[in-house]
């Protein structure tokens, strides 16, 4: 926390107004994702940015056998934080300075649990988490009070059977946890333009 700090002065990991919360909003935010997912070992967070929940979750797994986070983050300013951030904590994990879409599917080892929180609409997370929820990854992501209406979203392109659970944090923070998604399948227009 204190290296986030020092970096926050030169670089906006996070927003300023939530400086005061920092361990409510930031840190207990992202610890909560343990108690979904205790077996897991071996996690991937997308668009990592000031470490959350990624980075918190590499610090809890550090004296766990096996336990590891892959950050993937694309803004290079960030990912070099997340660095500097892993070497002076001992957390477990590697930093991957990409863009989750043009990399996930070069992820090699196995991934037990996939989470991500303020990086992108349910449906477009989704999109990105399929190849690896596909092998058998669970996902968790952090939503806010609108979770609803990206669920809405999210079912007009991926069939799901989401869990919801509300964030112990407070707010209006949810989590939805996925176990196995499906692309939706358009139905092929017929020649008078009507769908089959
Ligand atoms: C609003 S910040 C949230 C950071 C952090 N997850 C949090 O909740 O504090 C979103 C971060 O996701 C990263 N990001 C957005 N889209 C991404 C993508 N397709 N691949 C990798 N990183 C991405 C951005 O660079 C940024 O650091």
């Amino acid at each position: 926390m204190a290296l986030l700090l020092q970096w926050q002065a030169k670089t906006n990991l996070i927003s300023p107004a939530t400086l005061p919360q920092l361990w409510t909003r930031h840190v207990a935010d992202s610890l909560q994702l343990l108690r979904l997912a205790p077996d897991a070992k071996s996690w991937l967070d997308i668009g990592s940015g000031g470490g959350f929940p990624g980075m918190v979750l590499a610090c809890a797994l550090a004296d766990i056998p096996g336990g590891s986070v892959q950050l993937v983050e694309r803004n290079a300013k960030k990912a070099a934080f997340l660095r500097e951030a892993l070497r002076v904590s001992g957390g477990a994990g590697q930093v991957i300075l990409a863009d989750i879409g043009d990399s996930v599917d070069r992820i090699v080892p196995r991934i037990d649990c996939v989470t991500a929180r303020a990086v992108a609409p349910l449906h477009q997370l989704i999109g990105f988490a399929e190849p690896l929820i596909s092998r058998g990854a669970k996902a968790l992501f952090l939503k806010g009070q609108d979770v609803e209406a990206e669920l809405t979203e999210a079912t007009r392109y991926w069939k799901l059977n989401p869990r919801l659970h509300p964030s112990l944090t407070g707010g209006q923070g949810w989590i939805v946890e996925l176990d196995a998604v499906e692309r939706q399948h358009q139905s092929a227009p017929t020649p008078n333009g009507a769908s089959a």
